[in-house]
């Protein structure tokens, strides 16, 4: 296909600027498409690394409380219960249930080794190299 290149990691590539346009109006359009709707994806990732800040600072002041009342980082009624809810949001958003879990296991998986780091020092949340 014309524009598209194979990347080093196995992906078909296209760089999207001004000259992926080659002097074709049905590309011009669509480049500048591409370009609009990028905006509000950039917008969406940093409202989404945002949100995750907050979350990881709420689950390490979660694990600072477990370590220092002596309770181990998992909870696993509450991850089937998290694992539930999250799938019926997704359904319900009409996200793919399998992306939500994704993001459930890559967040709460991150916010259990942060909890052990906590513990092994003490409850000391300073161990993290920030607070997140
Ligand atoms: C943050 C907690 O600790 C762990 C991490 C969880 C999370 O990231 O949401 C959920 C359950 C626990 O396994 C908690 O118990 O609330």
């Amino acid at each position: 296909m014309p524009g598209a290149n194979d990347s080093e990691d196995g992906w078909r590539d296209t760089t999207i600027d001004a000259s992926a346009v080659e002097g074709d109006p049905e590309r011009a359009a669509a480049v500048q498409g591409i370009e609009r709707i990028r905006q509000s994806i950039d917008n969406i990732d940093s409202a989404i690394i945002s949100l995750l800040a907050e979350r990881f600072k709420c689950t390490s002041q979660v694990g600072v409380l477990k370590a220092r009342a002596g309770f181990a980082p998992e909870d696993h009624q509450r991850e089937d219960h998290q694992m539930k809810r999250l799938a019926r949001i997704a359904i319900d958003a009409g996200l793919d249930p399998q992306i939500a879990q994704m993001y459930r296991e890559f967040v709460v998986t991150e916010a259990k080794k942060r909890h052990e780091r906590i513990a092994q020092a003490g409850g000391d949340p300073g161990v993290l190299d920030i607070w997140a």
